[in-house]
């Protein structure tokens, strides 16, 4: 592939590795961040170290302040921003969009505004329709530690498919395709929800038949609640479904994950958000998602449990209860079993 110019958006730990990868690929890579000290550290010492302590940085990796530069330099985009400020961003770049860039999504969130996706976001607000969404087991630390990976970019474009994977290919990286966008940013953005839910579990314990449990019903819960709005089931059985969900279901690398221990270990949320100090989407996530489901009536009883828990005080029986008394009836529904 010849040389393209890309930028990330986002200084944090899946921005850099995501950049960093790319300029390793030869890739005309910059990476925009508000922050000035970080810009002048990679830019000085090829260190993140904030964000990704442990990874020397490529020397190709340009970090910059300048967004309108970055963006009009580039003919690929990925936004790699927290959900909270995604919206705030892309609208900062909108007027900088021309149809022919390519545009992709990273976060793994919803918008705390009003129920929508990130790609809902980059479709109201740009001038191009290339859009993509990339998702899958994706710890950055590991990524950065050249762990092998694989990584999933749902898009209608082929064209934008096959650039994303050209422009993240590498020895330890490897980027799969789907059409599934919807199936594919809702497994993202759910998976966080369960993975509060595990690391709760694990802080108290639990024996590995009930981490089977909760994350098999987990995986029960998000296609119900995926499928009622759009995607198709059959995507959760790969990488941005399945997969993430047990990378983040397992890891104490997961932010999310650590929420859940900390509260499991007997710290308030407020606590366990302040010691992570970087994003845990899944706190938001449930917010938003809890509410859909009731608008919707879906039954997601791990998700209610743990909102009452976090959100309404409710005791860590109220979240045991509503898993091991509720309805119980088909393990995977969307087969047909009677006939
Ligand atoms: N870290 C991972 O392992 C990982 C993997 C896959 C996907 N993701 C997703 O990627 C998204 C970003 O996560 P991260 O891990 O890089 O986050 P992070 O907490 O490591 O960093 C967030 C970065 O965004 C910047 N930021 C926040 N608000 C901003 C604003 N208004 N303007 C400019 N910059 C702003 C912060 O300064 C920081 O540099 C999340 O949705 C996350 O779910 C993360
Ligand atoms: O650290 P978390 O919990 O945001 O998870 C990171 C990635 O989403 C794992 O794929």
């Amino acid at each position: 592939m010849k040389k393209q110019s890309v930028c990330v958006l986002g200084g944090g730990s899946f921005g850099t590795a995501m950049a960093n990868i790319m300029a390793q690929n030869g890739h005309q890579v910059s990476q925009w961040m508000r922050n000035e000290q970080q810009v002048e550290e990679i830019n000085l010492t090829g260190l993140n170290s904030r964000y990704l302590p442990n990874a020397p940085l490529h020397q190709e990796l340009l970090a910059t302040n300048n967004l309108e530069e970055a963006i009009r330099a580039s003919d690929t985009i990925f936004v790699s921003i927290p959900s909270k400020s995604f919206e705030d961003v892309v609208e900062r770049i909108d007027r900088l969009l021309t149809p022919e860039k390519l545009l992709i999504s990273t976060t793994k969130g919803f918008n705390p505004k009003r129920f929508e996706l990130m790609s809902d976001i980059l479709k109201r607000n740009s001038a191009t329709q290339k859009i993509g969404v990339l998702s899958g087991p994706n710890l950055a630390k590991e990524i950065a530690a050249g762990q092998l990976t694989g990584s999933v970019i749902a898009s209608d474009h082929a064209e934008l498919r096959e650039t994303v994977i050209e422009l993240l290919k590498s020895p330890t990286f490897r980027v799969y395709e789907n059409t599934d966008i919807a199936g594919v940013e809702l497994a993202g953005a759910l998976k966080n929800i369960y993975a509060i839910v595990c690391g709760l579990a694990k802080a108290l314990k639990v024996g590995e038949n009930t981490m089977a449990m909760i994350m098999t019903r987990s995986l029960a819960e998000m296609s119900r609640f995926a499928v009622h709005f759009g995607a198709n089931p059959m995507t959760f059985l790969g990488l941005a479904g399945m997969g993430d969900l047990i990378a983040t279901c397992t890891s104490p690398l997961s932010r999310n994950y650590r929420v859940g221990h900390a509260l499991g270990s007997g710290q308030t949320l407020d606590d366990a958000i302040e010691a992570i100090g970087e994003v845990a989407e899944g706190v938001n996530t449930l917010r938003m998602v809890r509410e859909e489901a009731s608008k919707h009536g879906l039954y997601m009883p791990l998700a209610e449990g743990l909102y009452q828990l976090i959100f309404e005080g409710a005791k860590l029986e109220t979240l045991i209860g509503t898993m091991m008394t509720g309805g119980q009836k088909w393990d995977v529904e969307f087969a047909t079993y009677e006939k």
